[in-house]
């Protein structure tokens, strides 16, 4: 488990971060979203031990992050630009990781050769940016980090790719409960990925919610009644958001979905359906509080 508590970095008194305090449970996939500026790449460093903070704690499992070697060798750190050493070839750079990184596995290695069918003896510079990439992620997969930390990692890859990639990523998470936290300033691009999403605006974790829960705690419904919607009704109901089309109405309300349903069935509808939302729509309804940083998340 990650754990951050009120973490403050300040860049010629500019505070990038501003008391940002998240927890990162062991196994999950931790969307950070926030707009640019956020304090995204800030506070990822902060939690690699790559910058440290002027305040506040940061923790994994329960061990302090920053000069703790024992504890960086379980944390790899993807960049959102792409770094190797010069004119080192994936070959080269697995040797220099199997050096630095205990976990390192040539095994494993070897096993991802088919999954990037890249040159290993190529030097990287030559490929082109996106190959550059998913000699990152062949080399990150190839160290089986316990948290690995990543900053808008997924520009410049092809939908192929990409989905290939999300797919590894889930399977080491499955397997062997590798924890991750990935930045990005699309949600879109992390729904079918995280089981977790923080929000981050000003340097502050602003909301964290998971995932699933959120799903599980607003619906969309598609109603019509013979006399029309009964007031009563409305009463009864946490609604966040109601359209009229014709002599139908579509309401987005808050609870329980059984719940929910029992409430609308007492009133006798002539059609009662339950209507998928997309996560964008969830957002959109259940971050009230923080409405100005989802649209731009959402996008
Ligand atoms: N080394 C630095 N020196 C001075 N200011 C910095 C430094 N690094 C970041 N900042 C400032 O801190 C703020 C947060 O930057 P950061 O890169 O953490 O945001 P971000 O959420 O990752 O943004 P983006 O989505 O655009 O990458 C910005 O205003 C940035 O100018």
């Amino acid at each position: 488990m990650i754990q951050l508590a009120d973490v403050t970095k300040t860049f010629d008194r500019f505070p990038a971060v501003n008391g940002a305090t998240m927890t990162v449970p062991k196994g999950a996939i931790y969307g950070l979203l926030g707009p640019n500026g956020a304090g995204k790449t800030t506070l990822l460093k902060l939690m690699a031990g790559i910058l440290r903070q002027d305040r506040g704690t940061i923790t994994v499992d329960g061990d302090e992050v920053w000069e703790n070697i024992e504890v960086k060798r379980r944390i790899l750190f993807l960049s959102d630009f792409v770094y190797f050493f010069p004119q080192a070839t994936i070959q080269q750079m697995a040797d220099f990781y199997e050096q630095v990184y205990p976990s390192f596995s040539r095994q494993r290695f070897t096993e991802l050769r088919e999954a990037f069918s890249l040159d290993v003896n190529k030097k990287i510079h030559q490929f082109s940016k996106g190959m550059q990439r998913q000699a990152v992620f062949w080399l990150a997969f190839s160290v089986r980090p316990d948290v690995l930390i990543m900053d808008e990692p997924l520009d410049g890859l092809d939908v192929f790719v990409r989905r290939h990639v999300k797919q590894l990523l889930i399977d080491e998470v499955v397997e062997r409960e590798m924890t991750v936290v990935i930045s990005s300033h699309n949600l879109r691009e992390l729904e079918d990925l995280c089981s977790m999403v923080g929000l981050m605006a000003g340097g502050v974790v602003q909301l964290e919610r998971d995932l699933d829960e959120l799903r599980a705690g607003v619906h969309k419904l598609q109603l019509a009644f013979r006399d029309g919607f009964p007031d009563e009704l409305a009463e009864r109901l946490e609604i966040v958001h109601r359209e009229v089309r014709g002599s139908i109405v579509i309401l987005v309300v808050r609870g329980e979905k059984r719940r929910v349903e029992e409430t609308v069935r007492a009133f006798h509808p002539l059609i009662l359906d339950v209507l998928p939302l997309s996560l964008e729509e969830i957002f959109m309804y259940e971050m009230g509080g923080a409405a100005h940083v989802c649209e731009t998340v959402v996008g």
